[in-house]
C-alpha cells in the first residue's frame, strides 16, 4: 500500500483518484510516501524519511523548502495553470471593485433599511448615487508583471475588455511566449511599465528576485493614481511602501489577496482572504492534477510538472523498474550500469535526465532475483535515492 498524507482541504475529486486498493490517504498518516497539500507551510515540519514526493495542489511553492528537499532527493510537484482561470476572474473583480462604487454603494443601500416605502427608497437612491460613480476599464492601460499561466489569461481578458495591455517578464518561457497575445506590448523594465499604466497586476512567483520588488523606489515611478492588484504573494510588495504611496496619492487603490495589519481601516485597500484559487473548479483541477502526478511517480517513477526535478517519463515494459537520483556529476550512471552488469541484470530501456545539480534516471531491467542490487546502487558515491518498482 502507498500512503498519502494530506494537509489543507483537498478536493474529494482529487482524493478519489487514489484507488483504495493501493492507497491509504488521510491527514493523520504516519509514514507517508507522499504529501499532498495546498498552502500549509512545510518549513517547520520534520519530514519522515519515508517521504519521496510532495505535491502542491496549486502554483506557488513558497510554502515548501524546495532546496532542502532537492538535496534529499524529494521530488516537489505543482499544478501549473490548474487554478489560473479562478485567479483571472478575481483580478477582474478586483479591478471593477477599485473602479466603481460597488462596495460602498452596496454598503450604503444596507443603511437605508428604515425606508419602507419603495418609491421613497428609489428617490433617495437616485439622489445619492452620484457618490458612487466610477470609471470604466475600457481604454485604460493595464500592466502585467509576470506573463505565465495567470498573467497571460489576465492579458487576454483585459484585451477583450478594450484595455491596452503592457507586459513585463524577463524570465518568460518559450511555451508562455507562444500563449501570449501579440497585442500585449512589451515593457523594457518594470519601472517603465509602472510609469505608463493605470492598473498593474502582479503575477510572479514568490522567489528571491521578486522579494519586495514593489518597494518605495518602484512606487515612486508609478503613474499617479495607479491601482495595484496583487493576487500573487505578500512578499512581493513592501506593505509600508504601499501605505505611503496610498497616502501620497501615487497609488489610488491597493487590491490584494493578502491582508496586512498595516492596512486595517483603510478604504483605499481592498483585501481578500487568499481566495484567488478558491473555486470548486480550480480546487478540483489542482487536486486531480496533483494526485495523478503523485500516482504516476510512485507507481512508475515518471515525473511531470516538478519544480525541482527534470521531466522524465518512459512507458512501462515487462520486468522491473529502478529509479534513482544522483548528484549531477560524471560517472554515476556508468557505475550503476557496472553494478547491474556485475549482478548479471539485463537493462531493457533507460533514461537519464538532469536539472541543475541533480540527475534522475529510469532503468527498466529484466526481473531480478538478486536482492543486493538495490543496496549496491545505494552505496555508489553521489547516489541520493534509489527505488525498485515492481
Ligand atoms: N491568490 C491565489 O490564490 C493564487 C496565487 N498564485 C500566485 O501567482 C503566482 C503566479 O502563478 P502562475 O501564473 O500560475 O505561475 P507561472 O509560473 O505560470 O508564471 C509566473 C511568471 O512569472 C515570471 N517571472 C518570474 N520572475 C519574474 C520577475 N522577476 N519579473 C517578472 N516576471 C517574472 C515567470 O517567467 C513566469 O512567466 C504563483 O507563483 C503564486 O504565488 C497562483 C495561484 C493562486
Ligand atoms: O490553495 C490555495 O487556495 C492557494 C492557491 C495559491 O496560492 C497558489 O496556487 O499558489
Amino acid at each position: 500500500m502507498y500512503k498519502i498524507k494530506t494537509f489543507n482541504q483537498i478536493s474529494v475529486k482529487g482524493l478519489d483518484r487514489f484507488g483504495r486498493d493501493k492507497y491509504e490517504v488521510g491527514s493523520d498518516i504516519g509514514h507517508p510516501d507522499a504529501i499532498l497539500l495546498r498552502s500549509h507551510k512545510l518549513h517547520n515540519e520534520v519530514l519522515p524519511d519515508s517521504v519521496l514526493a510532495i505535491a502542491r495542489a496549486g502554483a506557488g511553492v513558497n510554502n515548501v523548502p524546495v532546496d532542502d528537499y532537492s538535496k534529499k532527493g524529494i521530488v516537489v510537484f505543482n499544478t501549473p495553470g490548474a487554478n489560473a482561470n479562478a485567479v483571472k476572474e478575481l483580478v477582474l473583480a478586483g479591478m471593477l471593485l477599485s473602479s466603481r462604487g460597488i462596495k460602498n454603494g452596496i454598503d450604503h443601500v444596507k443603511t437605508l433599511h428604515d425606508i419602507s416605502d419603495a418609491a421613497e427608497l428609489h428617490k433617495t437612491l437616485e439622489a445619492q448615487k452620484k457618490q458612487f460613480a466610477g470609471q470604466e476599464l475600457k481604454g485604460k492601460t493595464l500592466g502585467i508583471i509576470g506573463l505565465g499561466a495567470i498573467g497571460s489569461l489576465v492579458a487576454d481578458m483585459a484585451l477583450a475588455l478594450g484595455m491596452n495591455v503592457v507586459g513585463y517578464d524577463p524570465a518568460l518561457s518559450i511555451e508562455a511566449a507562444w500563449r501570449l497575445s501579440s497585442d500585449v506590448q512589451r515593457a523594457e523594465n518594470m519601472h517603465a511599465l509602472l510609469a505608463r499604466c493605470d492598473y498593474v497586476s502582479l503575477h510572479v512567483p514568490a522567489i528571491k528576485p521578486t522579494l519586495n520588488m514593489i518597494n518605495e523606489d518602484a512606487l515612486a515611478q508609478a503613474k499617479p493614481g495607479l491601482v495595484l492588484v496583487n493576487f500573487a504573494r505578500e512578499s512581493i510588495v513592501d506593505p509600508n511602501a504601499i501605505a505611503k504611496a496610498l497616502d501620497k496619492g501615487q497609488l489610488r487603490t491597493y487590491v490584494c489577496d493578502f491582508p496586512e495589519p498595516i492596512f486595517y481601516g483603510r478604504d483605499d485597500v481592498i483585501a481578500m482572504p487568499h481566495i484567488g484559487a478558491s473555486t470548486a473548479e480550480a480546487e478540483e483541477n489542482c487536486a486531480i492534477m496533483a494526485a495523478d502526478q503523485i500516482m504516476d511517480f510512485l507507481e512508475n517513477g515518471n515525473i511531470k510538472n516538478s519544480v525541482n526535478f527534470p521531466a522524465a517519463a518512459m512507458p512501462r515494459v515487462e520486468g522491473q523498474r529502478i529509479v534513482f537520483t544522483n548528484e549531477n556529476v560524471p560517472k554515476v550512471l556508468g557505475s550503476v550500469l557496472s553494478v547491474l552488469a556485475d549482478h548479471n541484470v539485463n537493462v531493457l530501456d533507460m533514461m537519464n535526465k538532469s536539472r541543475g545539480d541533480l540527475a534522475y534516471n529510469i532503468l527498466d531491467v529484466e526481473q531480478m532475483d538478486n536482492g543486493h542490487v538495490i543496496d549496491a546502487i545505494k552505496n555508489i558515491e553521489h547516489v541520493t535515492t534509489v527505488r525498485l518498482i515492481d
